[in-house]
Order: structure tokens, then sequence, then C-alpha cells
């Protein structure tokens, strides 16, 4: 009997898991305009997983637009795979494009081209190795990548790695005395020298250089970026953009220097906003000092420079300003700053939680931007007026999800549109100025969108309650998201607890295929974005360094009682899952309320922040939320140990009864796999039911298409076996 339930539940989960994983995602949109200019063409690229393949295909989608009195789609392309293409930019007059292209060859070696299109052929393809004066060109990684062409059409700017010098051993025998010693010979020795990269996801990308590429004359230069004003500066380069007339370049720059920390998921390392002269080849710094910024945009008309900038070390993700750079002057101002829920709760302006802004996000006016930004448990779209230092919200309120702005041009604004129930689907709007001074925007779906049956969700508020509220933060509220299935029947569904990652992160109204395939397959899933999570101010960030381990904690079990206690679901029937920090979390709770969960998932869960400290890409991490300050010149002291290891799951692992599932990714640099392993031993020796899976070539998300269709079945699977055993 019991044993036909749990096939039944996984055969059912395998098919649920099949038709949902069709659903693809949204990665770029743009808005272009033909010589015709009542005809807009909208270019989206999209994302698919493909379980057959066991990789995410990507492919093109153009809809053509007439914009006489309204929008209208007049015909829509069929999907086009693209294949091996790292970066595809049109020229700003819309005449070229160019395309990287990676190939790999039947060896597996890649090759890279940079291909120049004009509307009707490919003019140009030139073998990137061929230059011989840069490594491999970056993708678009968030953090380095750039491709951008120069207004005057006539080069390009983008990122790669540094050339390495070639190397040999020592018992290569030398080459001939009258052999060309022009040519750099190769170190001897230096074939096994380490090479630091910058962590997790990051492996094949040490040092990064800015790279100027001539069309015509089809070469390429390396712009030096080590002297900053007479000073010798070893740094990694990013993010650049032209500067107006195409004069120089403005970049980020990461200093590799004392050693690299993971920087994925990290965007408060220490860098700095810099200007590099095309022609005098000088390098000033713009920005602050010890600072982290990102994202730098020009204004259309050229007059200002604005950028992403928040403290560096810290909590990793947190509150981000708006920094304006007066670029005759060069002088600094802040925008947006720092903002604080306080007694408001999260419905005023929490503040900006972005990455990144989109690449063309200006308004004609020269002074109002467009982004997305977190805002508590969804993601909407906002306005920034540089002028008057004012921030508007553009979506309705009745449409909570998450709201994605692509592209903003010629007053046009590209947009895409999720929630739990629905895939991510484009929305092309007008942007009405209003007699404030602020904007409205008239929307048109470009597709009708696919909503998945049988599925609602809905935010909940929290407030610290009982001898939880003791913390001094306990008048900063938090949310949550109850995903729950609409099925008639009158028995109540099995409800999954889950706290995410991070911990500064935040669980966000989008479409989750994890989430949806859960909701599918009968159960109500309970996400928590507990004090700490971005979205919610600064303070509720501030809140959780020092206090991993209790605080969020007893704000994830706190909401999952407040939900229980609502009658919709059986407290005999709960259970709970998380990854990393959420992982983390996930021992916590069956440790400090052992009868509480009847199973258990962990993906790459943080069990002993001690032990881990010395082999994670971020060590900032393991001092920072044990409530230890960090640079990096500090080493740990017995005290510091034991800190870490006060706060960690591994200190509740002796009262732990419920079955847990530990799930890694054998390649994981964030939380290295020996984590898991730590745990699932100290868990049979308690003779506690543990069962691991370890996926090969998976990193810290466990997102390769083979290995997340396999963990969802098995988390299905073991959900039902211990919610179907007495
Ligand atoms: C030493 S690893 C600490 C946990 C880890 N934090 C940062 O990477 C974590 O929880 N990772 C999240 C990923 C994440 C982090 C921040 C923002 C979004 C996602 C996870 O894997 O869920």
């Amino acid at each position: 009997m019991e044993t036909d339930k749990i096939e039944e539940a996984t055969s059912n989960a395998v098919d649920i898991y099949k038709g949902l994983a069709c659903s693809p995602s949204v990665t770029r949109g743009e808005i272009s305009f033909g010589d015709n200019t009542s005809l807009t063409t909208v270019t989206s690229i999209w994302s698919q997983r493909d379980i057959e393949r066991s990789e995410n295909v990507k492919f093109s989608r153009s809809h053509y637009i007439s914009q006489e009195n309204h929008i209208e789609v007049l015909a829509r392309s069929a999907p086009t795979e693209l294949k091996s293409e790292v970066w595809n930019v049109q020229s700003p007059s819309g005449k070229l494009r160019v395309i990287i292209r990676s190939v790999k060859s039947d060896k597996q070696d890649e090759k890279q081209y940079i291909e120049i299109w004009n509307t009707q052929n490919k003019e140009k393809n030139i073998d990137v190795k061929s230059l011989d004066i840069h490594g491999k060109i970056y993708d678009q990684d968030g953090h380095f990548g750039t491709l951008q062409w120069s207004k005057s059409e006539k080069f390009l700017l983008y990122v790669a790695e540094k050339k390495q010098p070639k190397t040999e051993s020592f018992f290569e025998k030398k080459p001939e005395s009258n052999s060309d010693s022009s040519k750099d010979p190769p170190l001897r020795g230096e074939e096994h020298v380490f090479r630091e990269m910058w962590g997790e996801q990051f492996v094949d990308k040490c040092h990064p250089v800015l790279c100027v590429f001539d069309i015509e004359a089809a070469t390429t230069r390396v712009l030096d970026t080590t002297k900053v004003l007479n000073t010798e500066m070893d740094m990694s380069a990013g993010q650049a953009i032209w500067t107006p007339g195409d004069s120089g370049v403005v970049f980020v720059g990461w200093t590799n220097e004392p050693f690299k920390l993971g920087l994925i998921y990290c965007p408060q390392r220490r860098n700095a906003l810099y200007h590099i002269d095309l022609e005098s080849t000088t390098c000033t710094q713009l920005s602050e000092k010890d600072k982290s910024v990102r994202s730098p945009r020009f204004t259309p008309d050229g007059k200002k420079l604005v950028y992403l900038q928040n403290a560096t070390y810290g909590p990793h993700m947190t509150c981000a300003n708006l920094i304006e750079c007066d670029w005759a002057s060069k002088n600094l101002t802040t925008i947006v700053g720092d903002c604080f829920q306080g007694e408001d709760g999260i419905s005023k302006f929490p503040g900006i939680y972005s990455l990144e802004f989109p690449t063309r996000c200006w308004a004609t006016d020269n002074k109002t931007l467009f982004m997305s930004s977190t805002w508590g448990s969804k993601v909407d779209i906002i306005s920034i007026n540089i002028e008057t230092k004012t921030v508007a919200k553009l979506n309705e309120d009745a449409e909570v999800g998450v709201w994605t702005v692509l592209d903003v041009t010629r007053d046009m604004i590209l947009a895409s549109y999720a929630n739990p129930s629905t895939p991510p689907y484009l929305r092309l709007g007008v942007l009405n100025l209003k007699e404030d001074a602020t904007y409205s925007i008239t929307w048109t779906q470009l597709d009708t969108p696919s909503r998945i049956s049988g599925i609602k969700y809905k935010i909940n508020t929290h407030t610290p309650t009982g001898e939880k509220a003791k913390d001094h933060f306990s008048n900063l509220k938090y949310e949550s998201i109850l995903v729950t299935p609409t099925s008639e029947s009158n028995v109540k569904p099995p409800l999954v607890v889950y706290p995410h990652g991070g911990p500064h992160s935040a669980i966000v109204c989008d479409f989750m295929l994890y989430i949806a395939g859960l909701c599918k397959c009968g159960y109500a899933v309970l996400l928590v974005n507990y004090r700490g999570s971005t979205g919610a101010g600064k303070d509720s960030i501030d809140s959780l360094p020092g206090n991993v381990g209790t605080q969020d904690v007893n704000d994830v079990q706190g909401a999952a009682e407040e939900i229980i206690k609502d009658g919709n679901f059986d407290k005999n029937r709960v259970v709970v899952m998380g990854g990393s920090h959420g992982g983390f979390l996930t021992g916590h709770l069956i440790g400090q309320h052992p009868k509480f969960y009847r199973a258990a998932v962990m993906r790459n869960p943080a069990i002993n922040v001690a032990s881990m400290l010395g082999s994670t890409d971020i060590p900032d991490w393991c001092f920072v939320e044990a409530g230890i300050e960090y640079n990096q010149s500090i080493l740990a002291g017995v005290e510091d140990y034991k800190k870490m290891w006060e706060r960690s799951p591994i200190k509740y692992v002796k009262d732990v009864t419920t079955p847990v599932m530990i799930m890694l990714g054998a390649i994981d640099l964030r939380v290295p796999p020996k984590q898991g392993h730590e745990y699932y031993r100290a868990l049979k020796a308690n003779n506690v039911e543990a069962r691991m899976l370890v996926y090969e070539g998976n990193c810290h998300p466990i997102n390769k298409v083979d290995a997340e269709a396999d963990a969802f079945v098995n988390i299905v699977k073991w959900f039902t076996k211990h919610l179907s055993s007495p």
C-alpha cells in the first residue's frame, strides 16, 4: 500500500515536472525601430529546460508592432533556437549587429569568433585566438561581462581574460640558439602555479581586462588599467561603458589584492568606478573610496553618470544607493540613500534592491530612469527622477508579482511579468508624462499569458511574537508567501515550509518551477522572508548578522505556526526544505523543533560555520553572520570559532529525529560538499534516517537540467514516503 502510494506520487511528479519545465524564462528584450518609424520590433531572448537533451535551450522571438494610435501586435515570428551565441548586440543605428560566438570542437576545445552582421549578411568574422592578445571573451555573467558599440559604430568595447604567458617544464629541451628569441620565451616551472579566480561559478575568470576592438582594422587594444594616478593597481575590470563621444571608458575595477573573495551573489565586494581616457590613457577614480559600486549608466545627453553603490564587506546584499556623477565637474551626489522600515512596515518604499539598471533605462527627459526593484515579497517597477530625487512605483498594486524592466527607449518600456501561477510573458508600455512630472504606463500584453491552473497565492505579514520578540528588532515586520493548491478536496494539503538562502535575499512572487511543481503535486508551500531579507529596509537586513540561528529560525517557525493556526493545514503533515542558508535554517528548525517536521530536505546546507570557514570561497560570510566584524587581514581565534559553531545547525543535531535528505553539488565552491557529509555522518551516528544525493558537475544551485529534474522528483518521493508512514 505505502509502496504503491510512493510509486504513484513519484510517477505523477515526473509528469508534472516535464509539463512545467517547458515554461521558458526571458533573459533579454530589446525594442528597435526600422526605417519606417510606424513599425516597432520587439526582440526577446528566452531560455527553456530541455530534459531530453539535458541542457537549457536558448531561443529568440520577435513581435512586430504598429503604434499608430495604440500598440497593436501585427505579427509574431516563430521561435528560433540560438546556437552558441555568447553575445548578440545591435548597433545604435540598428544597421549592424555583433555576435560573439563560441564553438566547441569534437575535442571540446572552445573557439570564439567576433561576427559583424549588416541587415543582409555577415560582413566580418574574426577568430579571437588569431588576435593573440587576450584570452576568452567574458559572457553576460552579471559582474564583469560587457559588450558595447561605440557611438561611431567603428569600435567595440568588451571584457576578456588577460593573456597568460606560455609555460613549460624545467626539463623541456631548450630551443636551438638561432631560433626566434624575439618571441616571449615560455616561463619554466610555472605550469603548476595557483591562479586565484573569482570563486563559485567563476572558476575560469581570474583577471578580466578591458578590450577595444577596431572593426575596420580587425585589431584589438587591451587597455592598461594598472596605473591609477601614479599608483600601481592590479585590478580586475568589468561593466565597462563608453564615455560621451567615445573618448574614454568608465568601468568597475576590483582589486585583486590581498586575495579574491567569491563574487557571485556578493555585490558588496570592495571596488571602485574608474575613468580611462583613451588618448592620454590616464586612469582616474570617480567613486568614493572603500565602497562597492556597480551598473554605471550615462544619461542620453551624456551630462550625468549614475551608478549603484553600497557599503563594502558586511551583509552580502543590502540596500543600494543611487549616486549621480556630474560628468563635467565629476561632483558626486546621492540621489537615493538608505531606506529603513522602522514602525511603518513594508508598505512604504523600502529602498533600492537590484543588481543593475536595464542596459537602456532613461526616459527622453534625460532625468527619469526606470528599473525593477524588490519590494517586500514582490518586484515592482520604480521610476527615479534624478533632478527631484523622487521615487515612484509604476505597476498597479493589483498585479502582485515580478515585473522585470528589459528595455526603455523613445518613451516606450518593455517588461516581463510573472507570478507563482503564471510563467513570464512580455508587456510593452508607453510612458505618459503626468502633470506632476511623474509617469504612468499604458500597457499592452504581447502574448496571452499561459496561466497554470490549480495554484493560488497570497502574501502574509508577520510580527515577531512571544519570546521571539525579546530581540531589539521586534518592531520590524516580515512577510511570507503562501502558495496553495486550489483543489476542491476537503483534505487539508501537507505544508512545505521553505526558508530562502542568502540569508540576505528574498523569495518573491515569481514563477518558480519547484514551487509550482510542489503545488501541482498537492503541497502548499510557505515561503518565508524572515527579518534579514532584502526588500524590507536596511534595518531589517542589519538585524540578522550575529543573530543567525535564532532570530531567523524564530521568524520561520513563527510564520509556520501562525499559518497552521489558521486551521487550513494539518499540523501533523508539515515538512521543511531549503538551500544553502535555507539548508542552514532547515537544520536549525528540525534541531530546535524536533517533533514539528515530518521530513526535511537540504540543498548544499551550511551546517557548521566554523568548519566551513577554511573552505568556502566567501569566508567573510562566516564572520559577518556570526556577528564578527570582517576585514581581509583577520584570522579567526578560538572565540571566533566558538561563536560560529554556536550559531550552526550542527549544535542541535543530537536532538534531530526528523528524516533528512541532503542534496549536494559536487563542485560547489560556496558551501563545500563536506558540510553535507558532516551532517550526514552526525545523523547516522544518532540513528536518524538520512539519504544523500551527490550531483556530479553541479555547483551551488544544483541547476543543471538533469540534476534539477532528478532532485525535484526525489524531493516529492522523500516527502511522500515520510508523510505516508504512521
Ligand atoms: C557560505 S554560503 C552562505 C549561504 C549562501 N550565501 C551566499 O552565497 C546562500 O544562502 N546562497 C543562496 C544563494 C543566494 C544568495 C544571495 C542571494 C540570492 C541567492 C542559495 O544558494 O540559496
